[in-house]
């Protein structure tokens, strides 16, 4: 891990003066290099609040912008980091709260707009055409500096380019790039495009440890040069690398931030230790009924549910031997953050993806072979995050979507003509006890709301002879009655015997539920815990890529 000095910190070294003379007058003639950190911040977001429908996604959040600085916005999944700077670039807009961008309230109704006021963003993902030049990308979309000429925007670039230690070919097509130097290219736009705050939202995420590495020594160069950089990652040792600054959020709050001098003063071992207490430290604000975890019914000795050095291919997030047992009346949670291979395993376990090598054992038997509806029939259920998508068909009445795993099968149907009555029965008997809130059973299934689209899917997947059931972020998007209502099923399956994988992106979650926890991070399980006291600081630090 490397840590900048801090004349590097704030720019204020005197390597920059005369290094950044050109580029600073072709890109930034408002930036002081003389003392970026000057009593007024370059941006400064003041209370600002963004409410979306059953979660305040930003509660007066405060945060100042520093030139010379890169500001690393740090929480959990659903933290509100997004949102923060979705607001910043445009793409959002706050219900409450102030903007000053040089102390200067500023409006910011699209994207365009924060692009003129300097505001520019680079995604995970590039947004680039491939098939077009990088020289062409760049001038797409308004010619940067007021050239719309070609040699004079390749004269820039190159310019901008040897300022920035960066060596892209103009000429070649952006397809054939890699990831990091796409998003390189993007910088060199922002840049080109008058931008003085560079908005980097996981942008290290889909990079090699070595694209990463590059991007966080570019981030210092940009900084060094007066530019502000507001970096999102997960990862905190990139956070302690790179950042001068760290803002942590939590459930839409800002919860605490760590300056250049507290960063100094800690030193990269307790400002870790800091970070993962206000991250995932303790509960804020304990829900309804939300209590710590019990154990209400013993564990059989033995696991029911099986996985052994499972790998499944994927191009973006393979999954890779990946081994533990879950045994009957067990909640096994499977912590991590978003995006980490959790949807790629759990479609393996399902059946809804090949199985590259290793074995799934249900009571015994090795089922990775079978088809989903063969793997249902012996009782492995899954219920997947995406309701409407793949859980169910949203035009199709909800009688239909409860049986439609079992669809041709009896007693629903005989000889392939429908029972209508035996459909129905069924259906308005899980509506019952799921208490699924619907006009009628023959209602459209995308009619009803996220909760009881929840509710019904729950009813389909835990009836019958289930004995293991596998749930992929079963209370996402879900509002607080909701949440408790799936989350008391989950327990209540468990209670009778079944073995439950909870794959979940909240650690409250997986805390108030599991009995062990393991973290997936890059398609690997990276550690296993029992759910103790301290489990919440080992987990959190794990979901952090801090070894527990
Ligand atoms: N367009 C939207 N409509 C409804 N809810 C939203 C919307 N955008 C975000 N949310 C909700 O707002 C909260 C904050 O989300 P946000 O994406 O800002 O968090 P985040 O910290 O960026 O999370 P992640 O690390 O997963 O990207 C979450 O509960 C999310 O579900």
């Amino acid at each position: 891990m490397r840590r900048q000095n801090a004349d590097d910190r704030t720019g204020r070294g005197q390597r920059s003066a005369q290094m950044n003379e050109g580029l600073m007058s072709l890109t930034h003639p408002t930036v002081s290099q003389e003392s970026p950190q000057k009593a007024e911040p370059l941006i400064r977001l003041d209370r600002i609040s963004k409410r979306f429908p059953g979660v305040v996604a930003n509660d007066e959040v405060s945060v100042d912008i520093w030139p010379g600085e890169v500001h690393v916005l740090l929480g959990e999944n659903g933290a509100g980091k997004s949102t923060l700077v979705g607001i910043l670039s445009g793409i959002q807009r706050p219900d409450d709260g102030n903007i000053l961008i040089d102390g200067k309230e500023a409006d910011i109704p699209t994207p365009a707009a924060a692009l003129s006021l300097g505001i520019g963003t680079v995604f995970q993902h590039a947004m680039l055409v491939p098939t077009l030049t990088v020289a062409e990308n760049i001038a797409l979309g308004g010619a940067p500096l007021g050239r719309p000429d070609r040699t004079g925007i390749a004269g820039d670039m190159a310019r901008v380019c040897a300022d920035l230690g960066i060596s892209v070919d103009p000429n070649a097509k952006v397809g054939q790039l890699s990831l990091g130097e796409q998003q390189q290219v993007e910088i060199v736009r922002a840049v080109m495009r008058q931008s003085r705050v560079l908005i980097l939202d996981e942008a290290t995420a889909m990079l090699t440890p070595k694209g990463a590495e590059e991007l966080g020594a570019l981030m210092g160069r940009l900084v060094a040069r007066g530019f502000a950089v507001i970096f999102i990652t997960h990862k905190l040792n990139e956070a302690l690398a790179y950042g001068h600054r760290i803002t942590v959020l939590r459930l839409g709050r800002k919860v605490g931030e760590l300056g250049p001098d507290d960063l100094e003063r800690l030193g990269p071992k307790d400002a870790t230790d800091e970070v993962i207490r206000l991250m995932f430290g303790e509960r804020t604000a304990a829900g309804p009924g939300e209590e710590a975890h019990v154990r209400r019914t013993p564990l059989t000795p033995v696991p029911v549910f099986e996985i052994r050095d499972l790998s499944v291919s994927d191009p973006l997030v393979p999954v890779e031997d990946v081994s533990f047992g879950i045994r009957a009346g067990e909640i096994f949670g499977l912590a991590g953050i978003d995006g980490n291979g959790q949807k790629q395993f759990a479609e393996a376990l399902a059946g809804q993806r090949p199985i590259a090598s290793g074995e799934v054992i249900l009571s015994g038997a090795e089922i990775g072979h079978l088809s989903p509806g063969n793997r249902r029939r012996i009782g492995l259920r899954y219920v997947t995050d995406d309701r409407l998508g793949e859980g169910t068909v949203g035009a199709f009445p909800i009688s239909l979507n409860l049986l439609l795993k079992q669809v041709g099968e009896q007693p629903f149907w005989n000889r392939g003509f429908e029972q209508s009555s035996a459909i129905a029965d069924h259906a308005r008997q899980l509506v019952s006890d799921f208490d699924v809130r619907t006009p009628g059973i023959e209602t459209p299934i995308g009619k009803l709301s996220g909760g009881n689209i929840q509710k019904a899917l729950l009813a389909r997947e835990l009836t019958g002879d289930a004995r293991v059931v596998i749930f992929a972020k079963p209370t996402y998007g879900l509002d607080v009655q909701n949440i408790r209502a799936t989350r008391d099923r989950i327990r209540a399956a468990a209670d009778r015997g079944l073995a439950v994988l909870l794959i979940s992106t909240d650690l409250e979650e997986v805390l108030e539920l599991s009995d062990r926890i393991a973290v997936m991070s890059q398609g690997r399980i990276v550690g296993t815990t029992e759910n103790d006291t301290g489990a919440r600081t080992r987990v959190g630090a794990m979901m952090s890529g801090v070894a527990a």
